[in-house]
């Protein structure tokens, strides 16, 4: 079966990655719709020209509304007010989603879960197949080791990256809390600076680096003393993400309405690897 994709933010550093992550996917998965904002310099242009490869026959538009009439999903990697407005527009024409957008509020997420109800959604921080299985190990380690270590986050990117900590950093402190039963909002420290006293064993510390090109290194540290375990994942191309994405976009299209991530679609809920 064809899946017909929509990419919104189609001329971002993400969305070109995805333009070309489709263009060598089977012929199963088509890009039928290319979006942009309309103030975009780009509106009108071949979304092959983005990526350098030459017309493909697929013309940048503004015209999401016209674009839901003939895509199966939207691949939306934009910003949450985007990701907000396209998320409503996908419920009301019945398209499903992948959304990769990070730094929602929680207000926002819960919005953006709520169209769950009517169309199929698959909302993840980090579609590469390695940081879905870094977050198995995560859990793993975070058992194995529980209270007997201290647990922090370190995660780098480039330097336009508006958003911090990562998505994936707080979805790697959302892993270890559940499983360590602990509740995230309450023990987790963003930096630390000054007179911070001794560290409380329960807290889970973020860090983060911003500079250059750098795509996405992700660490989780666990502390003992003695010792340390350190659990790292280091993007070195986008693709990665946009291969995800992609084999996401097809995955979506056959599920019911409801809310699914990256761990649904590779078959790692509640499965050991
Ligand atoms: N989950 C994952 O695996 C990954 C997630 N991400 C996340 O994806 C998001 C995008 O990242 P990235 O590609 O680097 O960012 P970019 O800024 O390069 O791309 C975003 C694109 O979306 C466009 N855009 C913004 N608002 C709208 C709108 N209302 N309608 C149409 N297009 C719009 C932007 O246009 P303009 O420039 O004109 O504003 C831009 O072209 C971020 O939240 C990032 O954290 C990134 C990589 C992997
Ligand atoms: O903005 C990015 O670039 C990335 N964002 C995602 C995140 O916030 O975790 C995923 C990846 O690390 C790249």
């Amino acid at each position: 079966m064809t899946t017909r994709v929509g990419i919104l933010g189609a001329a971002g550093r993400m969305g070109k990655m995805l333009i070309e992550a489709i263009a060598e996917s089977p012929d199963s998965v088509v890009l039928a719709a290319a979006l942009e904002r309309p103030e975009s310099t780009l509106q009108g242009a071949d979304a092959g020209e983005l990526i350098g490869s030459g017309a493909i026959g697929v013309v940048v538009s503004a015209d999401l509304a016209a674009a839901l009439q003939r895509i199966d999903v939207l691949i939306d990697f934009t910003t949450p007010d985007a990701t907000l407005e396209s998320a409503r527009l996908c419920a009301d024409a019945g398209v499903a989603m992948v959304v990769g957008t990070t730094g929602l509020s929680s207000s926002q997420e819960a919005e953006f879960r709520s169209h769950g109800s009517r169309i199929a959604l698959c909302k993840a921080s980090n579609f590469s197949s390695g940081v879905n299985v870094a977050f198995k190990l995560i859990a793993e380690a975070a058992r194995a080791m529980g209270d007997d270590v201290d647990i922090d986050i370190i995660e780098a990117h480039h330097r336009h990256k508006v958003d911090a900590p990562s998505g994936t950093a707080l979805s790697m402190g959302e892993v270890v809390a559940d499983t360590l039963g602990r509740d995230l909002s309450q023990v987790a420290v963003y930096g630390r600076e000054g007179q911070t006293g001794a560290r409380p064993r329960e807290q889970i510390g973020f860090a983060t680096i911003r500079g250059g090109d750098i795509v996405g290194d992700h660490t989780v540290l666990f502390a003992a003393d003695g010792e340390r375990l350190e659990i790292t994942h280091k993007a070195s191309s986008r693709m990665a993400f946009a291969r995800g994405a992609v084999r996401a976009a097809a995955w979506v299209a056959q599920q019911p309405a409801g809310c699914y991530d990256m761990q649904d679609v590779l078959g790692f809920r509640e499965k050991a690897l």
